[in-house]
């Protein structure tokens, strides 16, 4: 099966959490799903490295703090096998703008359950919700 390593940043702005929609895709499971902002790693990148420079590509984005690894979810999606180091960031303005995705949101934990994750995605809002 194919392997993917992704980064994923879980962006903060006060007690709200910035979540994106992704575009269309021909694989259903992903197309038009949340997520957290982020990419593939490339090579020799480090985690960190990655993650910065996909918040650039994807949002014009620089965090002002970035912490240790948040969590590490492994997902076996039908045609890949998912590998997705989380970090939590924080942003010192709610003005975030989009260059790939279709929608965003800033929501309180307690609210994130409301969207549409990639399935990726929900140990992450999970372990979320229960440290809250
Ligand atoms: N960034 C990110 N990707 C996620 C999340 N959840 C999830 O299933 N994924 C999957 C979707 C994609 O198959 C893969 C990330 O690929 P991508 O398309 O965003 O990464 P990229 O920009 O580096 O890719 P590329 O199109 O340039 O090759 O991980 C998530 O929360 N954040």
């Amino acid at each position: 099966m194919k392997k993917v390593e992704v980064v994923a940043a879980i962006i903060y702005y006060k007690n709200e959490i910035f979540c994106v929609q992704r575009p269309k895709n021909k694989l259903s499971y992903i197309s038009e799903k949340f997520e957290f902002p982020g990419g593939k790693i490339e090579k020799g990148e480090s985690k960190e490295e990655a993650l910065r420079r996909e918040l650039i590509e994807e949002l014009n984005f620089y965090p002002i703090k970035i912490d240790n690894l948040f969590e590490t979810v492994i997902h076996e999606y039908p045609d890949f096998e998912l590998t997705m180091h989380s970090f939590k960031c924080y942003s010192e303005t709610k003005n975030i703008r989009l260059n790939e995705h279709i929608s965003s949101e800033w929501l309180t934990v307690k609210n994130l359950e409301k969207l549409d994750w990639a399935e990726a995605d929900i140990p992450i809002v999970n372990r979320l919700i229960e440290n809250e």
